[in-house]
């Protein structure tokens, strides 16, 4: 296969003046295995058919997160799917806002661009970073390669993450959300 495209986009990133986002004094320190934010996630708990993802805290800000596909992550025989890659993406990227900014916030938007086929039996290492910081809004972006940490990028991903009170979980979720939250070890959240 030739080459991926090394970038795709027009479109600056981040999309508004933003400030350098500041590490929050209490973010995991480089090398610290994340915990589950919680654990129903779809991305990170331990649930049947979940991406099981696990991620850790690297050097210079960035957040390494592993997804391990399986044959429970066909779109096409063989290849994941690529809404679940995105679904890898947003968890990836949520690990490192939520980590690192240590602030609630929800996925407002994401984009994925895949640029290599993903084989079942692959592991994707996906490093995500945030980029900037605007008043609520809150930039992130992340690549994910092939096999290794330096294996071929596959899929970029950017997002932008909203900032919340706590108030978004117990209004449109569950009540009991918070309480659920405290109940996952050693979560991020409220
Ligand atoms: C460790 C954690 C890992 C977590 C990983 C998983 C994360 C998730 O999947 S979260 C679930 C998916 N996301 C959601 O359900 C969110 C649903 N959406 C919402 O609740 C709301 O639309 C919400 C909260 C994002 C924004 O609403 P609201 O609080 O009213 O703010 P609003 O004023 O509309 O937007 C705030 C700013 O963001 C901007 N914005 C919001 N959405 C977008 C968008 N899609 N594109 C561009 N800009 C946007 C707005 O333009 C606004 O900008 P400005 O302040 O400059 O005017």
């Amino acid at each position: 296969m030739s080459e991926a495209p090394r970038s795709r986009r027009s479109t600056p990133w981040p999309p508004v003046d933003t400030e350098s986002p500041a590490p929050h004094p209490d973010a995991p320190r480089p090398g610290t295995k994340l915990a589950v934010h919680y654990d129903q996630c779809f991305g990170c708990g331990d649930v049947e058919g979940g991406l099981h993802m696990r991620s850790t805290m690297g050097e210079h800000a960035l957040v390494h997160s592993q997804f391990a596909v399986t044959e429970a992550h066909q779109g096409a025989p063989g290849l994941a799917h690529g809404g679940l890659l995105a679904c890898a993406f947003d968890e990836a990227l949520g690990s490192a806002v939520g980590n690192l900014l240590r602030r609630p916030a929800v996925t407002g938007k994401l984009e994925t661009d895949f640029l290599r086929p993903v084989p079942v039996g692959s592991t994707l290492f996906i490093t995500a970073k945030v980029d900037g910081v605007a008043g609520r809004k809150l930039y992130a972006s992340a690549e994910g390669r092939l096999g290794a940490e330096d294996g071929s990028v596959a899929v970029r991903a950017r997002a932008l993450f909203v900032e919340v009170g706590f108030e978004h979980f117990t209004t449109h979720g569950d009540p009991d959300a918070l309480t659920k939250f405290r109940q996952t070890p050693d979560q991020i959240n409220p």
